[in-house]
């Protein structure tokens, strides 16, 4: 069985405050962006091992056990005992990146053996198994653009759709930790609610829908703010850094001749089309 968990951008993503857990709670727009990697799970005949990860295409730091399918696996399999697998991921999707990729990798693992060992779990249910992976994870799940709370698992329905716009993924070959940003914000409440702002049309999103993190990421990384002002200075409608960085995104409209600058060498690009 295949799939191709997909990315997401974070449109606004304010850090109101700190809770006594040590993480955050934040108010956010989570949309899909249709830049995936590939995830095939098949049953495991030979060999004694509970599950095989073969990996290909981007490279991801850490051990085999710490990847996010793996646990996802190991977290179905220690309640419902599953036949062992042999899984091949290939990643397109750049880690680390403020695009969820590693999440979305963790949540379509969840959904791929609920449906392959017809474990007959709910949507409800499959989100908070994804909640236990990352903070990110559980949007997943259902996929689909929402407004999000909590530490990002705690989901409203908001009428948004970008469908037919542009966008443009810039990824600059810098990591930024998403414990160090957390870190170094100061949780404030906007003084326009998010709920509010992305009932305005994209056009007036630039004076009111804000990164938090952009604060404390552009000083440290300068490079980072002048992708953003290149991509407005392009004809981005609405351009900003997603999650704790490092990518930024443009949205631009469904006719614009999209720029086909490189922002130099090294750097991650993707040009799609949001549904
Ligand atoms: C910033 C966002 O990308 C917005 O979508 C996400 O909240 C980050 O989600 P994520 O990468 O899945 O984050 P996790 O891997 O769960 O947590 C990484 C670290 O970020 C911090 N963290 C994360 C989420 C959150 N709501 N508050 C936090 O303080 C915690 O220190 C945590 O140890
Ligand atoms: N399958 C995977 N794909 C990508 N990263 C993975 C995976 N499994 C574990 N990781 C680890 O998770 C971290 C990145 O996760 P992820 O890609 O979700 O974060 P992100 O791109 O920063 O997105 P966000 O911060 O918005 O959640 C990296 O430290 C990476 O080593």
């Amino acid at each position: 069985m295949i799939t191709f968990p997909n990315a997401k951008i974070n449109l606004g993503l304010n850090i109101v405050e700190k809770r006594p857990d040590g993480y955050h709670n934040l108010e956010t727009v989570f949309y899909p962006v249709p830049l995936e990697d590939a995830l095939e799970v098949n049953i495991l005949h030979e060999g004694n091992e509970k599950f095989r990860l073969h990996q290909a295409g981007l490279e991801i730091e850490g051990e085999v056990e710490n990847n996010l399918v793996v646990k996802a696996y190991k977290l179905l399999d220690e309640k419902f005992n599953l036949p062992p697998v042999d899984i091949h991921l290939f990643k397109h999707i750049p880690s680390g990146a403020g695009l969820g990729g590693g999440s979305s990798d963790a949540a379509y693992m969840l959904k791929l053996l609920n449906e392959k060992f017809n474990l007959a779990l709910t949507d409800e249910t499959l989100e908070e198994y994804a909640a236990k992976l990352g903070a990110d994870c559980a949007f997943f799940i259902r996929n689909a653009p929402t407004y999000a709370e909590g530490i990002g698992n705690v989901f409203s329905p908001i009428s948004l759709s970008l469908k037919g716009y542009q966008i443009v993924l810039v990824k600059p070959d810098i990591f930024v930790s998403t414990w160090e940003a957390f870190a170094q914000i100061k949780p404030h409440r906007q003084e326009m609610p998010l709920k509010e702002i992305v009932k305005r049309p994209v056009e007036k999103w630039k004076e009111w829908m804000m990164n938090d993190f952009e604060e404390s990421v552009f000083p440290q990384f300068p490079a980072i703010r002048e992708i953003k002002e290149d991509l407005y200075k392009q004809g981005a409608i609405y351009a900003s850094m997603t999650g704790s960085g490092s990518s930024v995104f443009g949205l631009f409209e469904p006719s614009a001749i999209l720029p086909s600058n490189t922002f130099g060498e090294k750097t991650f690009i993707y040009r799609g089309i949001l549904k």
